[in-house]
């Protein structure tokens, strides 16, 4: 017997697929390779009653994957959003941020970011200052602290499915309580036993907030390689640079040393971010 439903935790080559019928099923694939993700609609076969055998996986909207000279980590597959969760305390890396919403604007999703922790009062000025330069370009930045509230959170939710990535210790997970009371409790005690008695959560899972909306929790990022993205899609990827686009000297201007570069020249009369552009020339390095 054949069914179809969506991989609601990816976890090495094992996955639990959430039937239409609403039925979760364990199930695996019979390839080397684990090419699935947390949001990947699948068909599956059952291998037996409360087993079943990943066939097919349908067209995606869309793909969230790191890479390395070496190899790639799918994050999390059609999702509409991603939201990228720092907070005040510890201190959070604006390069990760950058790097996460080049992968989000390859992909053609929406983005927000959460500064958590805003209850540590301290730590705020600086926090902000790091995220000048992302609200400056346009991008929504919402400030709550998830230990007391995170509601102001739910309106951005409603009728996308998102996933949440951060670094460790941003407080990824209790914002995922604070939305979801208990469900994660029972989630938990799935992963604990996926994992063969290990505590720590490893994968990523997805939630469902109602009908329309879902919710995906991903592992703590430390590092998100980009090398998989060709120099044209990372030129399309800062949005800051579209005004200069095509107005260098060169047609294959990388805004490096090239005389007469547009985009030079912007950074210089501080019109763009010096650190964004920082990241820019590395993701263009990367891609060689
Ligand atoms: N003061 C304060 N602390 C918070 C807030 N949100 C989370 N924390 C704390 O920050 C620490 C990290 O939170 P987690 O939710 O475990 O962080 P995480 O991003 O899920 O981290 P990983 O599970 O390692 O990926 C915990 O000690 C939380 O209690 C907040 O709004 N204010
Ligand atoms: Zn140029």
């Amino acid at each position: 017997m054949n069914a179809s439903g969506t991989v609601v935790a990816a976890h090495g080559r094992q996955y639990r697929v959430e039937l239409d019928g609403g039925e979760t099923l364990s199930c695996f694939t019979r390839g080397k390779k684990s090419e699935l993700a947390c949001g990947d609609r699948v068909s599956i076969r059952y291998s037996d009653s409360n087993q079943g055998v990943i066939e097919t996986i349908a067209p995606r909207r869309s793909l969230l994957y790191r890479s390395n000279a070496f190899r790639e980590k799918l994050i999390a597959a059609n999702v509409s959003q991603i939201i990228i969760v720092v907070a005040t305390e510890p201190s959070f890396s604006d390069e990760l941020v950058t790097r996460c919403l080049v992968a989000a604007e390859s992909q053609n999703l929406r983005a927000l970011i959460v500064l958590n922790k805003c209850d540590l009062t301290d730590r705020l000025p600086a926090a902000e200052a790091t995220l000048t330069p992302f609200a400056r370009i346009g991008y929504p930045l919402l400030r709550l602290s998830a230990r007391t509230d995170a509601s102001a959170l739910r309106p951005f939710l409603s009728g996308q499915t998102s996933v949440l990535v951060g670094q460790s210790g941003m407080g990824k997970s209790t914002l995922i309580n604070a939305l979801l009371p208990g469900v994660r409790a029972a989630t938990r005690k799935i992963s604990t036993a996926l994992d063969t008695g290990k505590h720590t959560t490893t994968h990523a899972t997805l939630y469902r907030l109602d009908a329309q909306s879902a919710l995906i929790d991903s592992p703590g990022l430390q590092a998100f390689g980009l090398h998989h993205l060709a120099p044209a899609a990372i030129e399309r990827a800062f949005p800051e640079l579209r005004p200069f686009l095509g107005q260098c000297r060169f047609r294959d201007c990388r805004h490096a040393r090239e005389p007469d570069c547009a985009v030079r020249a912007a950074l210089t009369r501080g019109e763009l971010d010096s650190r964004r552009y920082a990241v820019f020339q590395r993701l263009l390095s990367e891609a060689g």
